[in-house]
């Protein structure tokens, strides 16, 4: 059950997407109330897609909220980054093809990325798209994985290789639910809100910097507003380039790095969240070799990452051949040349192919073996 918090501000912000557009809602107690969902359904028949850990918290609540109108069911998934898999999605189409689910049902995607990509993948293949809803449980879900549409599944040599960009037809951003994630969990999720400050919006970066304990405490009022200033940025970026033929790539920032160290880990060893901190330190580097970013600025990186609780290297030695190769399979790769997202300066990045030498020094730095 998510609890209401009592005199805490609602945010409502909108993606521009023309008829494909919808609401972001950011509030305490949100999912667990029937209004939250009124035109955000179209049809009768909803199957909630969760997970093991989340099922036991918050799905009664959401199943109470929808049935007085709706046809619900549960689908209980196991947890984890190792099941953001093909096989798992295969249960998702089971149990909908079982039961005879048509193209006007609905998912509600109840729970963090990893439920909310894909759920949401299953969404956008189950008989050519059917409608989603995310009701993102992770801070990292709040800012950034339930709002823009990329969905997919892992494969065993490259993170997200097999997905399609379909966008839900609500975000309820609930920050009742985030009292209840661990700690760990709660700092990867701030990997991706620093990222959106070093990206495009330095005054937000400074705001972070000044506002870290308040942040670490969870306390409601500042929470509502790292997340509504992080899915401000996405939004913007997202209707600008759905579809990343452009500047939706700088979201990537540290990605490339990350995604290796995750594949290169075997999806689970590290969160997501923690390889993209280490993998905007490696970026950060690479961006002074360059001579765009100066020492002074990589340590002030360094400095803001590790204040919220992450990683600003590998955990151990990994070969460096390995990590490199991982990389050259980024959907950033072009005309067969890896493209990469750098600081030009901090709050301004930009996509480059023209890194030079840069890159392979970066890895040699942090890739010993
Ligand atoms: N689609 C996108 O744009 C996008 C953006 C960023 C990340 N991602 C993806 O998101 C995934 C990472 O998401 P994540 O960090 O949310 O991880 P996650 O989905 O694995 O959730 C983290 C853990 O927290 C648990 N949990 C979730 N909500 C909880 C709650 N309220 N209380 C207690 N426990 C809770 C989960 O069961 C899980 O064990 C990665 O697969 C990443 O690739 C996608
Ligand atoms: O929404 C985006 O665009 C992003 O890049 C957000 C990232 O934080 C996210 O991890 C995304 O899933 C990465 O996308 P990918 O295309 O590199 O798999
Ligand atoms: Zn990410």
């Amino acid at each position: 059950m998510s609890v209401a918090l009592e005199n805490t501000t609602r945010a409502d912000l909108r993606v521009e997407l023309g008829e494909r557009s919808y609401d972001i809602v950011i509030a305490g107690g949100l999912i667990d109330q029937p209004d939250a969902y009124n035109g955000a359904i179209r049809d009768k028949r909803v199957l909630i897609v969760t997970n093991e850990t989340v099922a036991p918290l918050y799905a009664a609540g959401v199943n109470k909220a929808l049935s007085a109108t709706h046809d619900v069911d549960t689908l209980t998934l196991p947890d984890g980054e190792q099941y953001k898999t093909l096989a798992t999605l295969d249960t998702i189409y089971d149990r909908l093809l079982e039961n005879g689910y048509g193209r006007d049902a609905t998912i509600v995607a109840l729970g963090g990325g990893v439920i909310g990509d894909i759920a949401g993948f299953a969404a956008a293949s189950y008989q050519r798209g059917i409608d989603f809803v995310q009701l993102p449980t992770t801070l990292l879900a709040q800012v950034d994985s339930s709002v823009g549409g990329k969905t997919g599944v892992n494969h065993r040599l490259g993170k997200n290789m097999i997905g399609a960009f379909h966008q839900p037809t609500r975000v309820l951003a609930d920050v009742g639910v985030l009292d209840s994630l661990p700690a760990r969990e709660f700092a990867a999720g701030m990997a991706e809100v620093i990222k959106y400050g070093l990206i495009r919006d330095r005054p937000f970066l400074d705001w972070l910097d000044a506002n870290l304990a308040a942040i670490n405490n969870r306390e409601p009022e500042v929470l509502i507003e790292v997340i509504r200033r992080s899915c401000a940025n996405k939004a913007e970026v997202v209707a600008a380039d759905e579809r990343e033929a452009g500047q939706r790539a700088l979201l990537n920032l540290g990605h490339t790095y990350g995604h290796a160290l995750e594949a290169e880990l075997g999806y689970g060893e590290w969160l997501h969240g923690e390889a993209v901190a280490a993998g905007m330190c490696m970026a950060a580097d690479t961006a002074r070799r360059l001579g765009w970013l100066d020492e002074r600025q990589c340590e002030h990186i360094e400095r803001i990452i590790s204040a919220a609780h992450l990683p600003v290297a590998p955990p151990r030695e990994l070969e460096c051949a390995r990590i490199r190769s991982l990389m050259a399979r980024d959907k950033k790769v072009a005309a067969g040349t890896l493209r990469l997202v750098l600081m030009r300066d901090i709050g301004e990045a930009v996509v480059t192919r023209d890194y030079g030498d840069a890159l392979d020094a970066t890895l040699k730095r942090y890739f010993a073996k």
